[in-house]
């Protein structure tokens, strides 16, 4: 049976002043999903998950969470939904203890209520609930405000770029709880700039100033990748890119870890085409490696498409 849907968006628009921030966004998330809305700043992440989360209004278009109309009953959506804004909303002088207990009762309940439900995520902050918020690492505060989120046990999460700014580690650490949550149930949206966390959600969105450009399972997305793409290892990465740059065949030539990535229409640039370029322009010490597009390849294609068109 088809899962129902949590969130409904429709041609969602809003405008700032002269900036159009959201261009009629539309998008569904199942209930149970780990959905991850990704794209760079700027590209209007916070002001989708701050409508969705009822927290701004629209220009025009329609939010529908969990079968509320999001944009007239605010204060049913509330109680169902946690939202955890991109710059911690913890108050910095109070301790992990009070943040919960200060978030608990805006719901009107108790911490000791619902321990259960965040006993999990808390028992790992706990042992300092007595520290103030202000003193503790950006892992431990993503985690507090993530207990803050949950401590009236919502049906769906909103997290807005919870692991900006937070190290390796604790980012790691991070996306094993939100598996957790997931596993028991919970809707979770995500949006994050960091194109590595696209794989560790059920479907992502790719978002690109204020439009969708995709949306799909991270597989598929990788799968209808569209072009050619052959990669170079090479220490001398500036006066090779400069080369490639002038590769009439190439559509797109960017840095990319180690490599450079070579881009180009299906059928258009062999290998053998490109080392004999190479080879003409002098280039040395260099080789072609064989790498599949992941998803910021990608989302480097889409926008370039966009642009284009
Ligand atoms: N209050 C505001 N007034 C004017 N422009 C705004 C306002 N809030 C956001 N914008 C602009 O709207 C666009 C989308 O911003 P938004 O914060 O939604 O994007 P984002 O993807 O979350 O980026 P970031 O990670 O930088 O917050 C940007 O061009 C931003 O400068």
């Amino acid at each position: 049976m088809e899962k129902q849907n949590a969130v409904i968006v429709k041609n969602l628009v809003k405008t700032y002043a002269h900036v159009e921030a959201l261009k009629e966004i539309s998008l569904n998330v199942k209930k149970g999903e780990l959905f991850g809305v990704i794209g760079p700043d700027g590209a209007g992440k916070t002001s989708l998950f701050r409508i969705m989360s009822s927290l701004l209004l629209p220009d025009s278009g329609e939010v529908n969470v969990l079968g509320i109309d999001v944009t007239r009953d605010y204060a049913s959506i509330r109680k169902k939904m946690g939202y955890m804004p991109g710059r911690f909303s913890l108050y910095l002088d109070l301790s992990i203890e009070e943040n919960i207990n200060l978030f608990a009762s805006i719901y009107d309940t108790t911490l000791e209520e619902n321990y259960d439900n965040i006993r999990y995520i808390y028992s790992q902050i706990e042992p300092f609930r007595k520290r103030r918020a202000g003193a503790l690492s950006g892992g431990m505060k993503q985690k507090l405000a993530l207990c803050c989120a949950l401590v009236h046990s919502p049906e769906i999460l909103f997290l807005d770029e919870p692991t900006t700014g937070v190290d390796a580690v604790s980012r790691s650490e991070f996306w094993e709880i939100l598996q957790m949550l997931k596993k028991r149930g919970m809707t979770i949206l995500v949006s994050t700039p960091y194109m590595d966390e696209a794989s560790l959600c059920d479907r992502v969105a790719l978002m690109q100033d204020g439009r969708i450009l995709s949306v799909d399972t991270p597989a598929k997305i990788t799968d209808a990748y569209a072009y050619s793409l052959l990669a170079i290892k090479t220490n001398e990465k500036y006066n090779m890119l400069s080369s490639l740059r002038m590769l009439e065949q190439a559509t797109l030539v960017y840095p990319f870890g180690e490599n450079i990535h070579v881009v180009s229409d299906k059928g258009k640039l062999t290998s053998e085409e490109l080392i004999k370029y190479l080879s003409a322009q002098g280039m040395e010490n260099w080789e072609i490696v064989e790498v599949a597009p992941d998803i910021e390849d990608c989302f480097i294609a889409l926008m370039n498409q966009h642009v284009a068109a």
